[in-house]
């Protein structure tokens, strides 16, 4: 009789911490005496692709540093990973994705080697030749990096953002100088890290396509308070829940009318019209309406807090 040697079964997998990946209550920013954020709350769960939008100076980038343990906040609690983002050592922020310009100290150095050598720093990272094809910069890897397009050279700071197989990765207005394709491509890995490997993704975002297409929730960052938060469709309805009507008049003069019943009023056009109705549009408020909606009323100094919007998201 033979014995069966039995490779020792790996370890299990750390299991998923309970709770909010990332978590903020009351998030208070202030740099001297100016006031950046009155109160941040948020929930952004495990697997979920959430985008943070918010017009110049609305905080953004001070939420995300304080998220990621760059910079400490003035009040409030922050969780995450389960750990306040102060007092993350190293181990924490091996869990941790962040898309910098990881290059500009490296700009000699060529594409294979520095996300090889960059796989180093972490525990278990992943093999930098099926990156590489997963970024699409295969044909690439032998080229030095200050050679690199622009765009091609953003497709290499996500690489290096994701060579440790990071739980969360943080992305700062990631498609800047990308062209329509490299965009593409790029929706596709993200989609691909958060559906098949569970990655929690924090977009920043100014592109409101990019966030409809890309972003499970979307929290609108104004004026240091976030003033909506919810699925792309429900925030387009918040905007308001008037669509708007467009239209040419017999007369040639184009005509538009916001219906909260848009079906009817195509029905009293048509009734009240000897044939066709040229140039018949209908259309329905879309994220934009409900950004700059929500913009605009910050400017005006109307408090966007009313109507429930300013919650925990
Ligand atoms: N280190 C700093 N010292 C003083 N003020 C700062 C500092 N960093 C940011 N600010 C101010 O804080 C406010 C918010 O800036 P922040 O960069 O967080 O906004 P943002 O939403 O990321 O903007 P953008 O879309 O332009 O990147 C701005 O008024 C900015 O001038």
């Amino acid at each position: 009789m033979t014995t069966l040697k039995r490779t020792p079964a790996p370890p299990p997998p750390p299991a998923p911490a309970a709770g909010p990946v990332v978590r903020a209550r009351g998030v208070t920013m202030a740099y001297g005496d100016l006031d950046v954020l009155h109160g941040i709350d948020l929930d952004i769960h495990r697997g979920e692709v959430f985008a943070l939008l918010g017009p110049n100076g609305a905080g953004k980038t001070t939420t995300v540093e304080i998220l990621e343990g760059f910079r400490r906040r003035s009040a409030g609690e922050v969780g995450v990973l389960g750990v306040d983002p102060e007092r993350g050592d190293d181990a924490w922020r091996a869990r941790i994705g962040l898309v910098l310009q990881s290059w500009r100290d490296h700009r000699r150095w060529r594409v294979a080697e520095l996300l090889t050598h960059f796989a180093t720093y972490y525990p278990d990272p992943r093999d930098p030749d099926e990156l590489l094809a997963l970024v699409g910069l295969a044909d690439q890897a032998g080229r030095q990096v200050e050679r690199l397009s622009g765009g091609r050279r953003r497709r290499l700071d996500v690489a290096l953002g994701i060579v440790g197989r990071p739980e969360l990765l943080f992305l700062d207005e990631p498609t800047t100088g990308f062209d329509p394709e490299a965009r593409h491509e790029f929706h596709l890995l993200v989609e691909r890290l958060a559906e098949d490997e569970g990655v929690t993704v924090l977009l920043t975002t100014h592109d409101l396509v990019e966030a409809e297409r890309l972003a499970d929730r979307i929290a609108m960052l104004v004026g240091g308070r976030i003033r909506a938060c919810g699925t792309p469709a429900e925030l387009a309805r918040r905007a308001a829940a008037r669509a708007e009507v467009r239209w040419t008049a017999e007369d040639g003069t184009q005509r538009r009318e916001r219906t909260e019943d848009p079906s009817r009023l195509v029905w009293e056009l048509h009734r009240d019209a000897d044939g066709p109705i040229a140039g018949l549009e209908v259309r329905r408020p879309t994220l934009e309406d409900t950004y700059l909606h929500m913009v605009h009323r910050d400017k005006d100094g109307t408090d966007g807090a009313a109507g429930g919007e300013a919650r925990t998201v």
